[in-house]
């Protein structure tokens, strides 16, 4: 008997017929067997109780058949990819549904003519033309089996898992409603570059890149509902940094679990491991200057760009009342980034480059960490991370002027070296200030990120 009819949505001719349980590399799921009249069989991977899912509703997917992409890892379309991270994130989010639907193979003209066009893909045609010269239509999906399969599970709310904007309306015509549609994190390949291009151009699929977190973060926005756990993680890291929006200032040290930021003799490689360089880079790309003082320049002779992650070189900000750095500096000399060179007002501008300009500033020795932070906000600066050395994060965070510190302790005693956070303390402990904190870890290493706007 034909599943779930109603007046408004004639039922599909298709029918529960099984279920049983299929453990994946992606989790355990339930795996429901349906078969239409016409005798096409279709599955439901299903995982937890997607009925049970309130607000936009569960993940799905529908996914057309395609023996090539999905059982033979063929790169020519991203099928195999797509239906692995929907598997993924589906047991990630706990619950949600695959629908695998058969008769979808080629977008519905069957396996050996989807390989006749290939053939003329091969020949120079694009999938669209390969299918019209073939006397075929472009599109011969139908979705009211996958729907009528969606409503025998009790789903009829959802978050589409897809990059297709037809299948968005062809399910909500047949009476699904589908809040969102959430493009799966698979990148393009050289060989299905062009294939997804034409997607693109002639079928109007979305452009990637998809649901890049990350590019998202670095463009202001947070995103609302991250897939991957990667991406959660992201989110949930340097989400409340981007919602502050253009104002607010950082600080960072990476230090021993003793506190030192280098040796007695000054050598700093490395105290913290890879993942805290890749989140520093992170860092200084989701501010507007990276702030540091002249001995962090003379000592370590820093970059301060954006390379182990993708985004925008911040603008170097030294902080040199004496106009001691090395002419001969990285920040100095390298024109990748702008270079904002804070001077006292009174002694002699020295001679630059073009990206770097001198700022004389009257009375910079003694001007407090707030009235600095005003000064760069003037210029457009207003997002800065305090980044080094241990002298000038502690004064910006003994001076109250930093809404976050990001600290980095490695398990590692070094006994004695240059100091990192360190500032006029209190007699009594009950007047040292305690702050709402949090953790990760960085590789072998832990961040704790103290709120410092928050106590
Ligand atoms: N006719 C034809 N079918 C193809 C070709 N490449 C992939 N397919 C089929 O296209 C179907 C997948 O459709 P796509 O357009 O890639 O993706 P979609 O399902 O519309 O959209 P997403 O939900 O984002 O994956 C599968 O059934 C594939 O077998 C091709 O060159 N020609
Ligand atoms: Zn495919």
């Amino acid at each position: 008997m034909p599943l779930n009819a109603d007046s408004a949505h004639p039922a599909a001719d298709v029918e529960r017929v099984t279920a049983t349980v299929l453990p994946t590399v992606h989790g355990i799921f339930d795996m429901i067997g349906y078969q239409n009249d016409a005798g096409t069989e279709h599955v439901a991977l299903v995982y937890g109780d997607p009925a049970a899912v309130g607000g936009p509703g569960p993940l799905v997917r529908i996914h057309s058949e395609c023996l090539t992409g999905d059982a033979f890892g063929s790169l020519r379309c991203d099928c195999g990819e797509q239906l692995a991270a929907a598997l993924s994130v589906i047991s990630a989010a706990g619950a949600g549904v695959v629908v695998y639907a058969r008769g979808h193979e080629g977008r519905g003209i069957g396996l050996l003519n989807k390989l006749r066009a290939y053939e003329l893909q091969d020949g120079g045609l694009d999938t669209v033309d390969a299918n019209i010269h073939l006397g075929l239509p472009a599109e011969a999906r139908d979705y009211a089996q996958s729907a009528a399969i969606l409503r025998d599970l009790g789903v009829s709310r959802i978050r589409l898992l897809s990059s297709n904007p037809a299948k968005q309306e062809e399910l909500t015509r047949l009476g699904i409603e589908v809040t969102e549609r959430v493009r799966l994190p698979v990148a393009d390949r050289a060989e299905n570059a062009r294939y997804l291009d034409v997607k693109r151009s002639r079928m109007g699929h979305d452009h990637l890149p998809a649901g890049d977190v990350w590019s998202e973060l670095t463009s202001g926005r947070v995103p609302e509902a991250p897939l991957t756990a990667s991406d959660r993680e992201l989110v949930d890291r340097y989400g409340p940094l981007v919602a502050r929006g253009s104002r607010f200032a950082v600080a960072q040290l990476g230090q021993s679990l003793d506190g030192f930021i280098a040796s007695r003799t000054g050598d700093a490689e490395f105290v913290t491991g890879e993942e805290d360089r890749t989140h520093l880079h992170r860092l200084r790309a989701l501010v507007d200057a990276v702030l540091v003082g002249w001995r962090t320049v003379e000592s370590d002779d820093p970059q301060l760009t954006v390379r182990a992650v993708s985004g925008q070189n911040p603008t170097r900000v030294i902080l040199d009342p004496g106009a001691r750095t090395p002419r001969a500096s990285g920040v100095l000399t390298d024109d990748s980034s702008p270079t904002l060179w804070l001077i006292d007002a009174g002694i002699p501008t020295p001679e630059v480059a073009p990206h770097v300009t001198v700022l004389p500033v009257p009375g910079l020795r003694d001007l407090e960490p707030a009235g600095l932070l005003d000064l760069l906000a003037e210029r457009g600066l207003g997002r800065v991370l305090v980044e080094g050395g241990g002298r000038t994060v502690s004064r910006f965070v003994h001076a109250g002027a930093v809404d976050r510190l990001y600290l980095t302790t490695a398990a590692l005693l070094i006994g004695d070296g240059v100091p990192g956070l360190r500032f006029a303390g209190e007699d009594v402990l009950a007047d040292a200030r305690r702050f709402p904190a949090r953790q990760f870890m960085l590789g072998e290493d832990v961040c704790t990120v103290l709120d410092l706007s928050g106590a």
